[in-house]
């Protein structure tokens, strides 16, 4: 333990000595006694390369003895010497640490240079070429190759370019070429001309070709739509509009012509041929098994009143039917409805016979 604590002194002292600290070596610089100061820069050219010459230490402590701070605060600027800016310095013209000389100054970087020559310089080293079918545990890096074929390349120059090892470009045409070139395309007939199409005709949907100046896609005439006609409708007077008339004849009206506590009447053909509009009495139509009155509506139908008495007196539904089967009369005539049609009783005809020799 002993021997421990001695040479952990011991090794504290030679530290001490080899390097001091700046304070320390100060003060030993201005001990009498001390024939050589050691200074930093000595020790370190000593330690880099002891082959290298080292400077007198005679001399060093000279110039540490002249830049020493006492000596430095007693003298004047023009006493200060002038030191030279190194060539290698990289900070010129800055002022250069004053704990060195010229003198010192050449030497420390002659024992550097000597003592730590420059590294050498980096050689630069391709990389490895990494073979597409080589198995390598890691990832395969991407490597610049060399194209297997020449790379074409264009210009604007007028010169021909260079031969490439692409396909050549294609002959130019010759003007027979170029004269049926610039014709248009035709392409087969279809149907073809021989063909069981063409031997059939046209199509029966599809007028010949000429007589129809979309293609022949007109449609075909049909038979149900209602043929072109002169219309014979007559100009009605106010208040005699389809809207008046189904204003009029509500469900609640009663238009009949007789007492509107008379029930449906039976109406013989007898009855109905009396019933002509004229003489003073109304005008009754049959339809359909039905007889209307239809005084009430005459002046409200659009082909006009002679027009609708042609059908008066008389079973009218053949003539209703060829003029305008479309229309709904059962809804427009309701309020006008007598009764039903009937055939005539086995002696009414006799008795009706009766009643004219009279
Ligand atoms: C049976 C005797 C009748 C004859 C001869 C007759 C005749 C005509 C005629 C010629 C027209 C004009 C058609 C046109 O050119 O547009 C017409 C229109 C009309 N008739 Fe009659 N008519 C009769 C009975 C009736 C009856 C009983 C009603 C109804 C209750 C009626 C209701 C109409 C209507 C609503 C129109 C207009 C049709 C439309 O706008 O398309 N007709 N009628």
């Amino acid at each position: 333990m002993g021997l421990l604590g001695i040479s952990f002194i011991v090794a504290s002292v030679v530290y001490v000595l080899v390097r001091p600290p700046s304070w320390l070596s100060q003060r030993i610089s201005r001990w009498p006694f001390l024939p050589v100061a050691i200074t930093d820069v000595s020790k370190e050219a000593a330690i880099v390369d002891s082959t290298a010459p080292s400077i007198p230490a005679s001399a060093s402590s000279a110039v540490q003895a002249s830049l020493s701070p006492d000596s430095v605060s007693n003298m004047r600027s023009s006493d200060l010497p002038v030191i030279p800016p190194p060539p290698w310095s990289p900070t010129n013209g800055q002022p250069s640490t004053p704990a060195t000389t010229p003198q010192t100054d050449a030497s420390k970087s002659a024992s550097d240079t000597a003592a730590m020559p420059p590294p050498p310089l980096p050689t630069i080293i391709d990389p490895p070429v990494v073979e597409r079918d080589c198995e390598s545990p890691t990832t395969p890096k991407a490597s610049a190759s060399k194209p297997l074929q020449a790379v074409t390349s264009f210009s604007l120059s007028a010169d021909p370019p260079a031969p490439s090892l692409f396909m050549p470009p294609p002959p130019k045409p010759s003007p027979q070429q170029t004269s049926s070139a610039g014709r248009v395309p035709t392409l087969p007939m279809f149907p073809a001309a021989n063909s069981a199409q063409r031997a059939r005709g046209p199509a029966p949907n599809r007028a010949p070709p000429g007589l129809s100046p979309g293609g022949g896609l007109a449609p075909p005439p049909t038979h149900s739509s209602k043929p072109q006609k002169p219309s014979r409708k007559v100009t009605l007077d106010p208040g005699h509009s389809p809207l008046d008339w189904a204003r009029i004849s509500g469900p609640n009206s009663d238009l009949r012509g007789v007492e509107p506590s008379t029930p449906y009447l039976r109406v013989t053909p007898s009855m109905l041929k009396k019933q002509s509009g004229r003489r003073g009495k109304d005008a009754w139509m049959a339809l359909n098994g039905k007889v209307y009155n239809v005084t009430p509506y005459a002046k409200f139908h659009p082909g006009g009143v002679p027009e609708l008495m042609r059908g008066a007196a008389r079973d009218g539904t053949r003539l209703f039917g060829e003029v305008h089967p479309w229309v709904n009369y059962e809804t427009m005539l309701s309020s006008c409805l007598v009764g039903l049609l009937v055939e005539e009783p086995e002696g009414g005809s006799q008795a009706s016979k009766m009643d004219e020799m009279d």
